[in-house]
């Protein structure tokens, strides 16, 4: 955060000042309402929903944003609404003495006032989630040259940065001055059989981190292992290594499981509180958007994609729970998770209010930590449903029909932003021959090595989708079909030089791909019709190769797959 952005509590006090601003012109508006229907019962009676709704919202903010005062009074005027007859006395006193503190408040200079809210709120300064690349910085500290030299390529392959060390002392220092995202460190050293684990426990001690690290052993032991595991590793493979095993732990060890923020819409229509709900979440990490009329709800649902929805129970014109009902309706947010906040303590009515198939019922004034943590589990368990509705589960890429919406969507954003994707479909060279030769197993890991190297060598917002057993498209998004096929074939140029293992064999997989680019292709079935034609060129011309549709065919070549 740069030192000029305003602290949570800097936007809390805004928020403040900005409602006792505001309440001496709703004051006097409710007030003058009340003093003109006091002159006929009907209008006495027409007003009193509006005075409730007055009364019960200044208790919800009030609470939210500290002034316990405001909120005891507000409480005092609705309770003397829900008597079967209102005494007008009470009513009136509650008015001026909701204007006495109102005037205190705002004589009070700005730091005070703020110090007059009582529950001001403490959250630990959560750090800000960058965004994560896909290159990791690996420390690889290992002395065996052969061991050391494969290990290399292949983590290279993936595309990682890699700095090797070749004693512990300089691993030590560079450690010291820049973390890596993941250590990979040999046990045994000239300096002792266990001097890898030992350097680690020590960083772990002078750092108060617990290092991401793998450890290499000549001995697969239970006391190594257990040594292993005191000094805090996380993996542990014993020699010889086989490498491709070691890079998928490296990335299992490095990927986080979801670095997207999560997503919360709050609907409530008091702009302070669900300023006040949305900076709280914020705070944790996550992105918000408000909304004061129920009504706008389902616009910003379709534009905003939430992963939650924080509604207030009490609105004026629509409930909660009639929210809550509509937006159940709609096929496509059945599953959307819905929380409610009221100020409702009554567990009976809270009970009630919970049929509309709500998940949770959160009580203003919301305690902060609880609100976060109610909001993040119930929005993590929705990712993890929709990521198993769109997701291959063998390689964690996107199916093929979630694959072919997020191409649909891209190329209907490039059309308005008018800029160029390309699109590639790729396909792993005489599979069968491998299954045939060395098993399914095998032939799995294949697959899994090809879909994790799409991952950490393509862009993060690029489209990875598994489109059918060995096939992957993949959407390069702003990108020309030369830069595309100049990037594919790098990735084709190293998953060549990957070593598989099965059995006692060591074999070699090539993969080849067609290319084809947007706009020239307009559509997604016409990108993929002619990224499928370029790619059957491919197969045909020899395999292990990268063609681009815009490639003359001399040969009159024909258009159909083989
Ligand atoms: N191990 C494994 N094999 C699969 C999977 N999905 C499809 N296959 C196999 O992939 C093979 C694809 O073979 P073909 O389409 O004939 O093509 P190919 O042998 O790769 O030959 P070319 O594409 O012409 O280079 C079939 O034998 C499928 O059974 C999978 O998830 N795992």
């Amino acid at each position: 955060m740069s030192p000029s952005a305003p602290s949570l509590h800097d936007k809390l006090n805004q928020l403040r000042q900005r409602f006792i601003e505001q309440l001496p012109a709703r004051l006097q508006h409710i007030t003058e309402q009340w003093q003109q229907s006091r002159a006929s019962t009907e209008a006495e009676a027409r007003l009193g929903p509006e005075l409730h709704r007055f009364f019960h919202s200044l208790k919800g903010t009030g609470r939210s944003l500290g002034f316990e005062r405001i909120a005891l009074l507000a409480d005092q005027g609705e309770t003397a609404l829900n008597e079967p007859t209102p005494s007008a006395h009470v009513i009136e006193r509650v008015f001026v003495q909701l204007a006495e503190e109102q005037q205190r408040l705002q004589s009070l200079p700005g730091q005070q006032r703020a110090l007059a809210a009582l529950n001001s709120v403490e959250f630990a300064p959560t750090p800000i989630k960058t965004r994560s690349k896909r290159q990791r910085l690996i420390y690889l500290c290992d002395d065996e040259p052969d061991q050391v030299g494969q290990l290399l390529h292949h983590l290279r392959c993936f595309g990682h940065e890699v700095v090797h060390f070749e004693d512990t002392d300089a691993f030590f220092n560079a450690v010291i001055s820049r973390r890596p995202d993941a250590i990979i460190m040999d046990v045994q050293f000239p300096q002792g059989n266990t001097a890898g684990t030992e350097t680690l426990t020590s960083l772990n001690k002078l750092t108060g981190e617990r290092l991401p690290a793998i450890v290499l052993s000549a001995h697969g032991d239970f006391h190594s292992r257990l040594s292993a595991v005191r000094a805090g590793c996380n993996g542990y493979f014993t020699k010889p290594v086989k490498p491709l095993d070691l890079m998928l732990a490296v990335d299992e060890l490095t990927t986080p499981l979801d670095d997207e923020p999560l997503r919360v819409l709050v609907v409530d229509d008091e702009p302070e509180v669900a300023a006040y709900h949305a900076l709280l979440l914020e705070q944790a990490g996550m992105v918000v958007q408000q909304v004061n009329h129920p009504s706008d709800a389902l616009t910003a649902l379709e534009r905003f994609s939430p992963d939650l929805l924080l509604v207030d129970v009490y609105m004026p014109v629509c409930s909660g729970e009639e929210l809550a009902n509509i937006i159940r309706q709609q096929p496509e947010h059945v599953g959307l998770p819905i929380i409610y906040l009221s100020s409702e303590t009554d567990s009976q009515k809270q009970l009630s209010a919970m049929t509309a198939g709500v998940e949770a019922f959160i009580t203003k004034p919301v305690v902060p930590e609880e609100l976060v943590s109610a909001v993040q589990l119930r929005a993590e368990r929705l990712r993890l449903l929709r990521s198993l509705m769109t997701r291959d589960s063998m390689t964690g890429l996107y199916n093929h029909s979630t694959t072919t919406d997020l191409i649909s969507k891209a190329l209907a954003q490039a059309h308005r932003d008018n800029t160029q994707h390309a699109m590639a479909m790729i396909d792993i060279d005489h599979f069968k021959a491998v299954n045939d030769t060395h098993g399914h197993l095998a032939g799995d890991q294949v697959i899994i090595t090809l879909s994790r190297l799409l991952k950490t060598r393509l862009r993060m917002s690029d489209i990875i989708g598994r489109y059918g057993g060995e096939e992957f498209v993949v959407l390069l998004k702003g990108v020309s079909d030369e830069r595309a096929s100049e990037l594919i074939d790098g990735l084709r140029h190293d998953f060549a030089q990957v070593d598989f293992h099965a059995g006692g064999a060591h074999f070699r997989c090539t993969f080849s791909a067609g290319i084809s680019s947007f706009p020239i292709q307009p559509s997604t079935e016409s990108l993929r019709l002619s990224a499928d034609q370029a790619l059957y060129r491919a197969k045909h011309q020899g395999r292990n190769q990268v063609v681009t549709s815009t490639e003359q065919d001399d040969d009159g070549f024909p258009t159909a797959r083989l």
